[in-house]
């Protein structure tokens, strides 16, 4: 991660995008002021990883040029994940994972704690900005994940006018929700410190307060990426009042998350799955990732009817669809 986030720092991506075609390593170089050979070392690195590719340039001379997996590391644009690696690769973020022990202890406290003396949540609201920085990261994955979700479950939200993202952070992925399904009016529900800070966006009310106590009504919830912060106990208190807040009959709660396999139907995104349960460990207080059975358990537990769990569609979350 450090050699992605040092591609990041020094902007590889966005010379060689404006560059326009394969730009070779003398031209790169004076476009970053780096020096030729560290510069070198730095590229092949991330060639042996796919993340940038040789190519010729219009001279014939050798070259670099971007591929999809490298215009994620570009500052901007649609397809970014800049401010996600610079999110998880911060000394804030950083910093838990050297006390992964303390979580695991059975005695244990949580590492992000040992390592801040308080858990993410406070920490966020009291530096503006860090949370300004995990804002930015988690409208990266919104904008990956979303448009994945929606092309591979069309219908989800027919029947429902109004739709509540719980734990919606900045607001990112109801505002591409409602651009989706505009006779949706959204609902951008998330703590008082990231909903008073959240741009405006046309079709959507950022609303703060803690889902632990209420959430606003809404026809349908939405929780994506939340549940897996918080241990069972947590999820069902959180579910409580998400289903306290939908609609008797043809309410939902829509849950986005991931699913770890069985060992026999592990895939090729089960690594990343499984990196992700540690990246949640080190980072959250009580949270982790869940099989398919303790989400059972979950669900079971909070009194919902039915559920429904579909694979991903070229993400590593599960879309799963709770009814009361
Ligand atoms: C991992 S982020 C997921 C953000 C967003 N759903 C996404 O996937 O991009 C978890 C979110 O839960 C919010 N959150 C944490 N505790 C909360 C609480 N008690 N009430 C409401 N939101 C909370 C955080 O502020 C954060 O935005």
């Amino acid at each position: 991660m450090a050699v992605v986030k040092c591609a990041i720092d020094l902007g590889i991506a966005d010379a060689i995008e404006s560059h326009g075609s394969p730009i070779t390593l003398s031209d790169l170089s004076s476009t970053l002021g780096c020096a030729p050979s560290p510069l070198y070392g730095i590229i092949r690195f991330l060639m042996h990883r796919r993340i940038f590719k040789e190519k010729l340039t219009t001279q014939g001379s050798p070259g670099y040029a971007q591929t999809p997996l490298s215009r994620r590391l570009m500052r901007q644009g649609e397809h970014s994940m800049a401010a996600f690696i610079l999110m998880e690769s911060s000394p804030v973020m950083l910093a838990p994972w050297l006390s992964l022990s303390a979580r695991v202890l059975a005695n244990g406290t949580s590492s992000f704690e040992k390592a801040h003396g308080e858990d993410l949540w406070s920490y966020t609201a009291a530096n503006p900005d860090h949370s300004q920085l995990f804002n930015e990261a988690m409208a990266c994955d919104a904008r990956l994940v979303v448009p994945a979700m929606i092309q591979g479950c069309p219908g989800l939200f027919d029947g429902n006018s109004s739709l509540a993202d719980v734990g919606g952070d900045n607001g990112t992925t109801i505002k591409l929700l409602v651009k989706a399904c505009p006779w949706l009016q959204g609902i951008n529900f998330d703590l008082p410190h990231v909903a008073t800070v959240a741009v405006e966006i046309s079709g959507v009310e950022h609303v703060g307060g803690d889902m632990f106590e209420s959430v606003l009504k809404a026809d349908a919830a939405f929780i994506m990426w939340v549940l897996h912060d918080w241990a069972d106990k947590e999820c069902i208190q959180i579910l409580k009042k998400c289903k306290e807040a939908i609609l008797e009959d043809k309410g939902k709660v829509i849950i986005i998350d991931a699913v770890i396999q069985e060992q026999e139907e592990m895939d090729k995104l089960t690594d990343a799955r499984l990196m992700l349960d540690m990246v949640i460990m080190a980072h959250t207080t009580t949270g982790n990732e869940r099989t398919l059975k303790e989400w059972g358990f979950v669900l079971g537990e909070t009194g919902f009817s039915r559920y429904t769990v579909k694979p991903p569609t070229r993400a590593l979350q599960s879309v799963i669809e709770a009814c009361p």
